[in-house]
């Protein structure tokens, strides 16, 4: 298996005694969207959180296994999580912006990684703006707080963040399940459009969803991944009875 791009090899997640993810190996390549589809409880968020190293923060996690991202295990001690994270950038199920307005959610992490001129910090928040379709709803509102910003909004904002400090890929954790169905539609042209540019792994459990916006898709069931393959294939012609069921609302 490569190890070039993001690569997952039998890892394994446990909660204490409870083992949530079971040996997965997935690979994911550049400029393409995984779907990670499958039952409540089954794993897809934990193995998600675990490619960037999210779990860390949760107690009593414990991995085993190997996460290669460019050539480096991201498991092995050591690894510097901050830019670790700024590859694999994440967006959550609820928009999560700062407090702050929003040129500073967008300025922050360039910032942080040691971005000071302004005019290249200006330049990077259109750039990042524009490219989350969001510019024109913002151009003259830079320095308001992004809480006033619509739930939709706010997620698109999310994205934007995400993508300035440049990473290679980009986790989504049910990024519109607690959006409205126009800013769901705008969520989704929005990860077509980003996929030019960066790997893209999201957990759904919008079925149709899934369809539209993913190159692969993975279904997971309790902890392993039952079948992986090209998108229209899981959906038109599954190899695997559980992934018929499931994709066929059988259960779930
Ligand atoms: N922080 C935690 N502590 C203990 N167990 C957890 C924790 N988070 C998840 N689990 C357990 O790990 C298993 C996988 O959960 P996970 O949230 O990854 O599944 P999921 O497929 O993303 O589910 P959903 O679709 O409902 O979000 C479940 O049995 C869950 O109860």
């Amino acid at each position: 298996m490569q190890t070039e791009g993001l690569v997952a090899k039998d890892l394994h997640v446990f909660y204490g005694e409870k083992e949530a993810i079971k040996g997965v190996s997935l690979a994911f390549a550049a400029r393409e969207v995984t779907a990670l589809i499958g039952p409540s409880g089954c794993g897809k968020s934990t193995f998600l959180r675990s490619l960037n190293r999210m779990n860390d923060t949760i107690d009593g996690v414990r991995t085993s296994g190997e996460i290669w991202m460019d050539g480096e295990n991201v498991n092995e001690a050591g690894v510097d999580v901050v830019q670790l994270r700024q590859k694999i950038g994440m967006v959550w199920q609820r928009p999560n912006p700062f407090h702050k307005s929003i040129y500073e959610n967008i300025a922050f992490g360039p910032r942080y990684h040691g971005v000071r001129n302004k005019k290249q910090l200006d330049e990077i928040v259109e750039d990042c703006l524009r490219k989350a379709a969001l510019w024109d709803e913002t151009k003259d509102r830079l320095h308001n707080s992004a809480l006033a910003l619509s739930g939709g909004q706010q997620q698109r904002l999310c994205i934007a963040r995400s993508i300035a400090v440049k990473p290679k890929v980009i986790l989504m954790d049910e990024p519109a399940s607690a959006l409205d169905p126009v800013s769901t539609a705008k969520v989704e042209e929005l990860i077509s459009e980003l996929k030019q540019d960066f790997s893209i792994v999201i957990v759904t459990h919008n079925m149709h969803q899934a369809a539209r916006v993913s190159d692969k898709t993975a279904f997971f069931y309790m902890g392993k991944v039952v079948e992986y393959d090209q998108t229209d294939k899981i959906f038109t012609n599954p190899s695997e009875k559980a992934t018929d069921d499931y994709i066929s609302g059988r259960f779930g």
